[in-house]
């Protein structure tokens, strides 16, 4: 975790140098972001422009250059608000009917942070967006309570709304070029001129949109319009995001790009943002939610703590070529408690004291072939088992 902008820096240079230039230089722009200084933001982007004209995969070419503008960055000193941890939204008995009772969500009880990323699994129907909409006010919980404790005072509805996005499954089209869009909403924000201009650009980088900031919304992929809405969202400097789906439809590569990006927004050591996403995607939502809700029937699942240590029980997913029979024939009854086979993967449940690396060694000593095992005692995509 990163506590402070300085860190921030000297982790931007440390990726650079390390060749991981496109995470470094994401860094480096928010490190700029955080200044909200115009002068250093034309700065940046004089880096940007050469950055983004290098065609070279390999970047290290630029690392002086990139040294340089850090040092300009760490130029202005930023207070640390400690805001990382602050209760920022409260949900407490959360229920909400649809068709007289016939689909009933909660009661669900949810505590956000700034800096928290909470992930929302489950499967199709069973109220991921329904929460999403009542945590984002959009439709009215039939009971309990709903807070939210802004660093400023909210003055009216539309205050609240400006500082809490949600962003929906199926983003709506928008007319003219990304540019022109991303300066339109800046300006609704209050934001106008040369700082409107150049704040824009720097958002457009810092989502890799820069090659396709004059495109239209139809000549953009799905990837490039989640971009486009997260460059939109941050332009309003929210505390609270809500995404519903935003990684349906993307490449892996780009679900990577995206999930990482909403670690490192949430995670912002100047402007920590509390996040909810829904996803499908449940082994990417674990890897950076450091929550997750399941739904099941409208209702959160107890005991799904990632870190807990309730399960002893070591629960394995394998996709292997190897019968059922075979399976079972290299595993003993003091070892084995549960096979169960949904016509893809197999899953295991082992008794208490067998290891994952115990069942690692059977597998590689009985030359199994294994083309994917993960374990998944602490996931929880053991309760999408049937
Ligand atoms: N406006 C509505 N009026 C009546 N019923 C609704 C309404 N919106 C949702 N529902 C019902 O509530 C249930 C939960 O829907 P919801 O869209 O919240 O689930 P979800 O988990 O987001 O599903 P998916 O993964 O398919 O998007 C469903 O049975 C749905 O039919």
């Amino acid at each position: 975790m990163i506590h402070s902008q300085e860190e921030l820096i000297e982790k931007a240079i440390l990726f650079f140098k390390r060749g991981d230039f496109s995470l470094g230089y994401r860094t480096l722009l928010d490190a700029g972001l955080n200044t909200d200084s115009e002068n250093i933001f034309s700065k940046v982007l004089d880096f940007v422009a050469i950055y983004e004209q290098e065609s070279s995969e390999n970047k290290s070419s630029l690392l002086s250059l990139f040294e340089k503008c850090a040092t300009e960055i760490r130029s202005v000193k930023i207070e640390n608000k400690k805001l990382l941890g602050q209760t920022i939204l409260k949900a407490e008995n959360i229920t909400k009917n649809y068709n007289k009772g016939r689909f009933v969500l909660g009661p669900v009880d949810v505590t956000l942070k700034k800096g928290d990323i909470f992930g929302l699994v489950g499967e199709n129907g069973n109220g991921k967006t329904t929460l999403l909409t009542v945590l984002a006010s959009l439709i009215k919980q039939s009971s309990g309570n709903l807070s939210y404790s802004f660093s400023t005072e909210n003055k009216d509805k539309y205050d609240v709304l400006s500082k809490l996005v949600y962003i929906p499954q199926r983003t709506p089209v928008w007319y003219g070029s990304v540019l022109d869009n991303l300066k339109f909403a800046l300006i609704h924000h209050g934001v106008k001129g040369n700082k409107n201009d150049l704040l824009v650009l720097m958002m457009v980088a810092r989502f890799g949109l820069w090659k396709y900031k004059d495109l239209k919304w139809s000549e953009l992929s799905s990837g490039y319009k989640m971009r486009f809405e997260l460059a939109r969202t941050m332009l309003r400097k929210p505390e609270i995001i809500l995404l519903d789906e935003p990684l349906a439809n993307l490449d892996i590569l780009a679900q990577q790009i995206i999930l990482e990006d909403l670690r490192m927004i949430s995670k912002s050591p100047v402007n920590p943002i509390a996040m909810v996403f829904s996803s499908q995607q449940l082994y990417e939502v674990e890897k950076v939610s450091d929550e997750v809700i399941y739904l099941r029937n409208g209702k959160p699942s107890e005991n799904l703590n990632l870190d807990e240590k309730e399960n002893q029980h070591v629960i394995i997913e394998i996709d292997t070529e190897n019968s059922r029979e075979e399976i079972e024939s290299v595993f003993n009854e003091n070892q084995l408690e549960k096979l169960e086979f949904n016509g893809g993967v197999y899953i295991l449940y082992f008794k208490e004291g067998f290891s994952f690396n115990d069942c690692l060694a059977i597998i590689a000593k009985n030359n199994f072939s294994v083309q994917y095992i993960r374990d998944i005692s602490k996931s929880s995509r053991r309760f999408f088992v049937y």
